[in-house]
C-alpha cells in the first residue's frame, strides 16, 4: 500500500496559524511487510529511521499497538523551508494508523488529530483536504472550511539555506496588545472576505498588509521584501512568507511569469524558483 501526501504552504500573510493551502510536492510512504521493529527507508540526512521518525511516531499516536511494519519514503517536499514537511509527516502517519489499524476516519476526525499534534490547522487541513483551507481552534477543538482557490500561478522562491519553525517562532511576540490584535485580526478577516468574494485585487493588498508574524520574520528572510517588490511591478497579486519560512511564496498572473522569474533573478537572487500547482485533492492512499 502507498500513501501520497501533499506539501502546504501556510498563513498567507495574516492567516496565521489558520490559513493554508496544498501544494504540488509530496512526500509518498510505501508500507511494506511487517517487520519485528519499525523501520523507516529514507534518503533524509538527520531523520531518525526508527519508530522516532515522526511519521511513525504519529502513527502510534493514533494507534498505539500498531505492529511493526518496515515503510520505504520518497519526498520533494524540502525539510524545515515553510511548505509543511512536518505536517505531511504527521497527516501520512495519521493515514497509516487509519489504514493498518482499520479505524475509517473521518476527515474531520484526521483534522482534529494532526492539528493537537501540529498545535495549528493551518498546514495540517489542507494536506488532509486539498486546496485552500480555513481553519482555528475552538473549544479546545479544531474546525476548517474549504475556500476558492485564486486562479494564480504559485511560484516558490526557496532559498538554500534552512529555517526551523521553531526558530521562526522564536523572533514573534510573546503578546500583542489589544488595539493590535483587533487590527490584525480585521485585516484577516477581510482578506478572507476578499478570497471568498474572489475579489483578487482587494485579497492580494490585504495578504500583504500581515501585522501578526512577518514584519519580526523579515529580519530573517530579506528576500520577502525584495520578492515583493518584484512583484509589484511583474504581475504577483500577493508575496508572502510560506509558514514560517524561509520559502517566499507568490502569486502570479499565469501570463507574467516569465517577467516575475526574471525580476527575481535581476534583483540578484540565485536560489532555486519552482512553479507548483495547488494540489485539489488532499492526502491519498493508493492500493499499491
Ligand atoms: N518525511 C519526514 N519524515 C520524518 N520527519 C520529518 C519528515 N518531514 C519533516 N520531518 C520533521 O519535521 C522537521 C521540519 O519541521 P519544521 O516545522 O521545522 O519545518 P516545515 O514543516 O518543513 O516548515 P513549516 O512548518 O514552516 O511549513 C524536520 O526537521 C523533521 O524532524
Ligand atoms: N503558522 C506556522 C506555520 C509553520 O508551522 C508559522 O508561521 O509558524
Amino acid at each position: 500500500m502507498k500513501i501520497k501526501v501533499p506539501a502546504s504552504s501556510a498563513n498567507l500573510g495574516p492567516g496565521f496559524d489558520s490559513i493554508g493551502i496544498a501544494i504540488s510536492l509530496y512526500l509518498t510512504i510505501e508500507v511494506l511487510g511487517e517487520t519485528s521493529h519499525w523501520y523507516v527507508d529514507h534518503q533524509m540526512t538527520d531523520i531518525p529511521h526508527d519508530e522516532t521518525n515522526m511519521i511513525v511516531a504519529s502513527a502510534l499516536k493514533v494507534k498505539p499497538d500498531l505492529p511493526p511494519h518496515k515503510l520505504r519514503v520518497y519526498s520533494d517536499i524540502p525539510l524545515a523551508h515553510g511548505l509543511g514537511s512536518s505536517s505531511s509527516a504527521i497527516v501520512g502517519g495519521i493515514e497509516i494508523a487509519d489504514r493498518l489499524g482499520h479505524l475509517g476516519l473521518e476527515d474531520h476526525e484526521k483534522i482534529e488529530m494532526a492539528a493537537q499534534m501540529e498545535g495549528h490547522p493551518d498546514n495540517v487541513a489542507p494536506t488532509i483536504l486539498g486546496s485552500l483551507v480555513v481553519g482555528c481552534k475552538v473549544h479546545g477543538h479544531f474546525t476548517a472550511v474549504k475556500a476558492p482557490v485564486p486562479p494564480f500561478a504559485l511560484i516558490a522562491y526557496i532559498p538554500a539555506y534552512n529555517l526551523k519553525t521553531s526558530d521562526s517562532r522564536a523572533v514573534l511576540p510573546k503578546s500583542l496588545t489589544f488595539a493590535d490584535a483587533v487590527q490584525a485580526s480585521a485585516v484577516a478577516n477581510t482578506a478572507v472576505a476578499a478570497l471568498f468574494a474572489q475579489d483578487y485585487q482587494k485579497a492580494g493588498e490585504l495578504m500583504e498588509s500581515d501585522l501578526f508574524h512577518e514584519r519580526y520574520r523579515s529580519q530573517l528572510v530579506p528576500e520577502l521584501e525584495i520578492i515583493r517588490n518584484v512583484g509589484h511591478k511583474h504581475g504577483a497579486i500577493a508575496t508572502y512568507l510560506s509558514g514560517a519560512g524561509p520559502t517566499v511564496m507568490s502569486l502570479v498572473d499565469p501570463q507574467h511569469i516569465n517577467d516575475f522569474v526574471n525580476g527575481v533573478r535581476e534583483a540578484g537572487l540565485k536560489d532555486e524558483i519552482r512553479r507548483l500547482e495547488v494540489a485539489p485533492t488532499g492526502v491519498k492512499y493508493l492500493e499499491d
